[in-house]
């Protein structure tokens, strides 16, 4: 894939560690291939910001009338502008750029530095309101600027849920706050989105640096190279959150002040990523989020590596698989009574039991918990309405759907048996709501889960068993490419072969 284009629309920070010098890195660590628009020449270092020197209008238009013939990009990141004239114009392009070619745009509402001193023109804050905001798919507030722009102080949950609320009220399409300064927030820096229909709060232990030079900077550009990529805005927030920790943990002290955060490559290492605070979790209960958590784990997988996984839609389908050797495998009978399946998940939790297998149902929870089985797939929109506790007391084992990095961290508070990941190629078996994931995110999720049974669904033929098995995921679930085989028993024990290797049984 070649690099998607990244816009910066930001100041120059002479000291490298802010503005175009941190988005620049940022979008290239991550991916993207970045394009600037200066807006302002700041003089400054890490310990003082000397001179912010606007640039002439003529030379700020001229950079994105050029861009834009030649260069168009799939994500603008806006930083600091100088004051409101040039949030006023760069509203009336970016109009023009929404109608012509849609980029998707997050603006970081740089006013103040973290050094305290201010950065642009007090008349600033009014143009974003008044122009750029119904211009831009996300703002990134910090502390101050959602006080500065909503006249609300986010000094408690309910007062960042407000502020972010007002933003809403005056035309943003989405808000995120950054935690970073919230003190009530305690050891934990919290990010809270929202679009308006849904809330997000992230969390991560908050890091002990002063070398934190540039972070609202670098979260905003990884958000927008992320979106560029076409990955969901929630799976591009905890990304750059990701993006942002492993770069403040690996900050160096350049110069006598705040350092600039580090910029490394993608994030794969599970603690630089936030947690997804649930209701019902102690700090879900402090942000006043509603609902529970299972009481605890789900009974675990005897292995991580669950092989091949066949999914089919009767009893006489689980029992030519098990007659062949398959020995994990799902009954997906999809929008029926339970009173018409009841006799076939009763039949089904038999022959399992009589092989010995991993035998999962899907969907019918209820009736799995009745009939003993040995464990249940759920997808994300059961999540919020099974009763997964009384599913985990019963002691059935749990898997549960994922279609990306966000819904993988929130399947993994509820401590599941395995988690899915899917769909991996176009799939005529499902409509599906999300895009293909395809190898090379499979493999990242890989490397980020490597503690956890992950099963990869979704368009997986024959031939592609081999390049799914190289990503390391320890299961390959499939329907088609066994139920639509010329020959089914050959095309199991094949597949059995090429997943499970020696192992088939
Ligand atoms: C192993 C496995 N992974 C994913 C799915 C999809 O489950 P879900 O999201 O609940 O969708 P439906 O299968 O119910 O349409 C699965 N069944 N198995
Ligand atoms: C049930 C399901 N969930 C995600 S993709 C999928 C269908 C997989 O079927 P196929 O292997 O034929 O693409
Ligand atoms: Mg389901």
């Amino acid at each position: 894939m070649t690099r998607p284009i990244v816009w910066t629309v930001a100041g120059s920070d002479s000291g490298g560690g802010a503005g175009i010098q941190a988005d620049l890195h940022t979008i290239q660590a991550l991916g993207g291939h970045g394009c600037s628009v200066i807006s302002a020449i700041t003089a400054q270092n890490s310990v003082t910001v000397a001179m912010v020197e606007p640039v002439l209008m003529q030379a700020f238009t001229s950079q994105l009338v050029a861009l834009a013939t030649d260069l168009p990009a799939r994500a603008i990141k806006i930083g600091l502008l100088p004051g409101g004239l040039r949030a006023e114009v760069l509203a009336r392009y970016l109009k023009e750029y929404r109608r012509q070619w849609q980029p998707w745009v997050v603006l970081d509402p740089v006013a103040i530095a973290s050094t305290g001193q201010a950065m642009a023109e007090p008349n600033l804050l009014p143009a974003i309101k008044q122009h750029l905001l119904p211009e831009v798919d996300l703002i990134t507030p910090n502390a101050a600027e959602l006080a500065a722009l909503s006249g609300i102080a986010p000094d408690s949950p309910r007062a960042v849920r407000a502020g972010a609320a007002a933003l809403l009220e005056l035309g943003a399409r989405a808000v995120l706050v950054k935690g970073g300064h919230l003190d009530w927030s305690g050891d934990q820096a919290l990010d809270y989105f929202t679009d308006g229909q849904r809330e997000i709060w992230l969390a991560s232990p908050r890091l002990d640096t002063v070398h934190g030079h540039g972070t609202g900077c670098t979260l905003a550009s990884a958000i927008a190279t992320a979106v560029a990529q076409d990955y969901p805005i929630e799976d591009a927030l905890v990304l750059a959150k990701a993006y942002v920790n492993q770069g403040l943990k690996a900050a160096e002290g350049l110069g006598r002040g705040a350092g600039p955060v580090a910029h490394l490559g993608w994030p794969d290492r599970r603690e630089d990523f936030p947690t997804v605070v649930m209701p019902g979790s102690a700090l879900g209960k402090q942000l006043g989020l509603e609902g529970s958590l299972p009481r605890g784990a789900f009974a675990p997988m005897d292995t991580l590596k669950l092989g091949l996984y066949p999914v089919v839609d009767s009893v006489a389908w689980l029992e030519r698989l098990l007659g062949q050797g398959v020995r994990t495998l799902q009954l997906r009978i999809k929008d029926k009574a339970d009173a018409e399946v009841e006799a076939d998940i009763q039949a089904a939790v038999e022959l399992g039991r009589r092989y010995q297998a991993r035998l999962f149902i899907n969907d019918y929870w209820r009736l799995a918990i009745r009939h003993g089985a040995y464990g249940v797939h759920l997808g994300q929109e059961d999540i919020e309405v099974a009763d997964l506790e009384a599913i985990r007391a019963a002691g059935l084992k749990l898997g549960l759907s994922t279609h990306g990095y966000y819904e993988m961290l929130r399947a993994r508070e509820l401590k599941p048996s395995y988690l899915a990941l899917g769909h991996i190629f176009p799939t005529k078996t499902k409509d599906m709501p999300s895009r293909p994931q395809g190898l090379a995110r499979l493999g990242r999720y890989v490397a980020l889960m490597d503690d956890y049974p992950l099963v990869a669904i979704g368009g997986i033929s024959r031939e592609r068993v081999p390049l799914v098995a190289e990503t390391g995921v320890g299961s390959i679930a499939l329907v088609t490419a066994i139920t639509e085989a010329a020959d089914p028993d050959a095309a199991t024990r094949e597949l059995l072969a090429l997943v499970e290797g020696d192992h088939a049984e």
